[in-house]
């Protein structure tokens, strides 16, 4: 089932189109770099693409269907600042569990050690709460991961270790990755093939 961004048109309000004519196709398994100069859009594109924003001209699809809108979204976003993506009133465990059952060998792979389930959001570094993050995007129904500076933050070994967990599970379950980074070297690395938005 591939994801299917078609003639995708976006602009905030009356004002300019940030782009337009726009299209994109992932394939099961693939792993595509998004890159272009900061402020084209590239953001914007992911939220379009995982349900939080509707464009006003084209469609997304997978599989060539319209993507329900009802539970969780088969394309799943994290983004830079995990701080921002978790409820600072629930504990980890229960953050997790919004992306459904943990899978114990994801969490293993990603380094979450059983203790931090316990703890508020604010009682883990960024690159420990950023791994919760990965892990509850990483639900059974994901099909499409899009990871927008998800490790931009952290240190060389915690973004291996990430990225180690995140590719394993992609190849184990055929889902495909969008990745978008300012560091070429990371995009090159990883990504089957690299596409620019402009
Ligand atoms: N909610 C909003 N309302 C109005 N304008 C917005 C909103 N969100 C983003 N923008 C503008 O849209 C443009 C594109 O932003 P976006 O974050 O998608 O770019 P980007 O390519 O991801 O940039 P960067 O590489 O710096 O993260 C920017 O000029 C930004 O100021």
């Amino acid at each position: 089932m591939r994801l299917e961004a078609k003639n995708i048109g976006f602009r905030y309000g009356n004002g300019p189109w940030l782009f337009q004519h726009t299209n994109l196709t992932v394939e099961p398994g693939e792993i595509v770099g998004l890159t272009g100069p900061s402020g084209r859009g590239k953001t914007t594109f992911c939220r379009i693409l995982s349900g939080y924003e509707k464009p006003p001209e084209g469609k997304v699809t997978i599989g060539g269907l319209p993507i329900i809108s009802k539970g969780m979204h088969p394309v799943q976003l994290v983004f830079q600042h995990p701080e921002k993506a978790v409820n600072p009133r629930w504990k980890m465990g229960k953050v997790l569990n919004e992306g459904g059952r943990p899978d114990l060998e994801l969490l293993d792979l990603l380094g979450i050690e059983q203790e931090w389930l316990t703890r508020w959001p604010g009682e883990l570094s960024g690159g420990e709460l950023q791994r919760f993050c990965v892990a509850r995007a990483l639900g059974a129904g994901t099909r499409f991961l899009i990871a927008d500076e998800m490790t931009t933050m952290l240190d060389a070994i915690t973004q291996a270790q990430i990225w180690h967990a995140v590719i394993e599970i992609a190849r184990k379950r055929e889902m495909g990755i969008i990745v978008v980074s300012h560091e070429a070297k990371l995009v090159e690395r990883l990504c089957h093939r690299v596409i620019e938005l402009h």
